[in-house]
Formats: C-alpha cells, sequence, structure tokens
C-alpha cells in the first residue's frame, strides 16, 4: 500500500485511534501519524508504547498541517473538540471521525468547521469491549465495514477516504447518517442495552443465590458480560446521541418480548416454536450471504453479496 495522507492527526488516543495508528503503520498509509489525549497519563502510556509518531500537548499542535484529521473522542465530545481545532486546520484537510453515531456527530462538528476544509464522517463497525491507548491492534478493521456518512466533501475526497479504510483492511460503504442511526440502533446500540440489562439483573440475582449466576454461565450469558464491559462513556454518550432511533427500538423490542412472555405464560409452544424457526433462518441466512466472519463455517461454501470495493 503507498501513502494516502502524508500527515494524519488523531484526537483521542483510545481503543480505535490505537487500532487505526498500528493499522496505518502496518500498512504504510501515512508518512507522518500525531496524536493528542485529554488526559496527561494517556499521552503518557502513548509515548511509552510507541502510539503515534509524535504525541503533541495539545490538540492545536495535533492538526497542525495535517492533510487528514480523525476525531476519535466519545461521541458527546465531539463538538467541544472541533470547535478547538477549527482555527488549526490546514485548508483543504479532511475531517472525519470514528463515532457511533452520525447525525449528532454532523450536528455538533460541522458548525464549527471552516469552509476550506472537508468533512467526511465515518464509523468502523469494529471493536471490543476494551478502551485505551494500549487496546489497539493493527487487525480490529479487517473485513470489517466502515460507513461513510459524507456531510460535506468533493467527490475526490470521498474516494480518498474510502481508499484509507479499504488500506486499513476494512469494507467501505456509503450511508445517510439518520439511516446510519437507524440501522445501528438494531443492530448494536440495542442490543448493548439489552445486554447491559441482563448483566444487571443477574447481578441481582447473585445476591441471593452467591456466586451461582456466575459460576455456571453459560456460552452466551459469558457474551453478555463481555459486551455489558464496555466503556461507560462511550455507551452513555451513544444512547443519548442516537435517542430517538434507540427509543423506537426498544418499544418495538418490548411488544415481541411481550407477545413472547404471553405465549410461554400461554403455554402456547406454536407461537415460541415459530417464532424461533423465523430467527434461526435468519441467522442461516446470514451466514450463507458470507456477512459473518465470525461464524465457524465462513468461506466454506460461503458467497458474498457485499458491496465492498
Ligand atoms: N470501542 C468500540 O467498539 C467502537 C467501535 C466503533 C466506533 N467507536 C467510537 O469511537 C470513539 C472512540 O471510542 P474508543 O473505543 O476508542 O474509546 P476509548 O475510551 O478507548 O478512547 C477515547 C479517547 O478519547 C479521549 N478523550 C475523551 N474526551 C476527550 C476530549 N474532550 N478531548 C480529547 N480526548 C478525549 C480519552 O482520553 C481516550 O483516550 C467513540 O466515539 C465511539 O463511539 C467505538
Ligand atoms: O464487538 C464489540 O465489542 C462491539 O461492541 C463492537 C461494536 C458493535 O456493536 O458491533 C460496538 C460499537 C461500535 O460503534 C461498533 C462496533
Amino acid at each position: 500500500m503507498s501513502v494516502i495522507y502524508q500527515r494524519v492527526a488523531l484526537i483521542g488516543l483510545g481503543h480505535i485511534a490505537s487500532s487505526m495508528f498500528w493499522g496505518m503503520k502496518a500498512s504504510g498509509l501515512a508518512d507522518e501519524v500525531t496524536g493528542y489525549a485529554r488526559s496527561a497519563e494517556t499521552r503518557e502510556t502513548a509515548r511509552e508504547i510507541g502510539l503515534c509518531d509524535r504525541v503533541c500537548d495539545s490538540a492545536a499542535d495535533a492538526v497542525e498541517g495535517a492533510d487528514l484529521v480523525v476525531l476519535c473522542v466519545p461521541v458527546g465530545a465531539m463538538g467541544a473538540v472541533a470547535r478547538d481545532i477549527a482555527p488549526h486546520l490546514k485548508p483543504g484537510a479532511t475531517i472525519s471521525d470514528v463515532g457511533s453515531v452520525k447525525r449528532a456527530v454532523i450536528e455538533a462538528v460541522e458548525p464549527h468547521l471552516p469552509e476550506s476544509v472537508h468533512f467526511v464522517p465515518a464509523h468502523p463497525l469494529a471493536g471490543t469491549e476494551q478502551s485505551g491507548p494500549a487496546s489497539g491492534f493493527a487487525e480490529l478493521f479487517h473485513n470489517r465495514w466502515c460507513l461513510l456518512t459524507p456531510a460535506r466533501a468533493d467527490a475526490t475526497e470521498v474516494a480518498k477516504l474510502r481508499r484509507f479504510w479499504k488500506g486499513l483492511g476494512s469494507k467501505v460503504d456509503e450511508m445517510d447518517a439518520d439511516r446510519h442511526d437507524l440501522v445501528l440502533a438494531v443492530t448494536s446500540h440495542a442490543p448493548h442495552l439489552i445486554a447491559y440489562t441482563m448483566v444487571g439483573v443477574a447481578d441481582d440475582l447473585q445476591r441471593v443465590t452467591e456466586n451461582e449466576v456466575i459460576q455456571f454461565s453459560a456460552t452466551g450469558f459469558r457474551d453478555f458480560t463481555r459486551i455489558a464491559a464496555s466503556d461507560p462513556t462511550m455507551w452513555r454518550d451513544v444512547f443519548l446521541s442516537n435517542k430517538d432511533a434507540t427509543l423506537e427500538i426498544l418499544g418495538r423490542f418490548t411488544e415481541e418480548l411481550f407477545a413472547l412472555q404471553r405465549a410461554i405464560r400461554q403455554g402456547d409452544g406454536d407461537h415460541l416454536h415459530d417464532y424461533f424457526t423465523r430467527t434461526r433462518a435468519i441467522r442461516r441466512g446470514i451466514i450463507e450471504a458470507g456477512q459473518d466472519t465470525d461464524a465457524p463455517n465462513f468461506g466454506r461454501g460461503a458467497h458474498s453479496t457485499g458491496r465492498a470495493e
């Protein structure tokens, strides 16, 4: 891979930024990567582990001369960061972000940006329950989608950012920001809230059963505990920033849950069996379409229908 942006600035040096940095180094996508994080402790850790070619003590220094600036902070902090860096941006630079919500980020960031820069918000659909500067790894984005929701940019700059994310190993697509927020409310935000709730319920119960819940927890529940270990600041901001879509999905979820609850109470086995048959077919369809790269049989007889470039 050849260099796509001479200088890249990462603002916020946590899980996603560190994965981007190691990925850029592995693929040679940038000549120099500068970084800034708000806490002195994070900047110190970054220096110790060699995260970024240059760690700066201010966001202004980090973005000076950068061709690509990526905001990698919690969604609720994006607006304030954009306001702070705006006067220091290089004309012609592309500003992007990795926030899990797109409409709220566009509304918070765009008003601060000078006319002379491009703004191409992005969301890599990849991550783990880890956070912080030491948690990143170069392969995080491999074979994962990265969705771009261009706000103010010409086609050449959007295409350049597409190439950049492809260079990090992602499949890239474009989406309208509102559509993105609704889709992600279904596939990521509501499931996280459900995992948080289930682990909270188990914790309450544990006080009654003294450790049995965790000791004998099955694989499904362990997956819930992994998700529920995700960063509290990040997820607080996601729910507060994607309020309408999340509440819409949770409303539908609650209706379905009540229907299943009634079927159990009334002994309506047909309802339960039909429902589970439908959901099983959905999972199998995803695997057959080759869209679940984690599935044990991925790549065996699977064909891709993705629109990745
Ligand atoms: N973790 C995931 O699974 C995942 C996946 C895709 C997208 N995202 C999005 O990526 C962004 C970063 O998430 P992460 O997982 O890397 O979080 P993280 O907690 O690992 O890192 C966030 C970093 O931002 C810094 N920070 C916080 N407020 C700041 C501010 N005002 N100014 C400067 N730095 C500040 C923190 O010190 C930390 O270094 C979030 O917007 C999140 O929604 C996360
Ligand atoms: O695998 C996980 O731990 C994740 O939660 C990653 C995940 C997701 O829901 O898939 C979480 C939030 C992001 O915005 C993108 C990816």
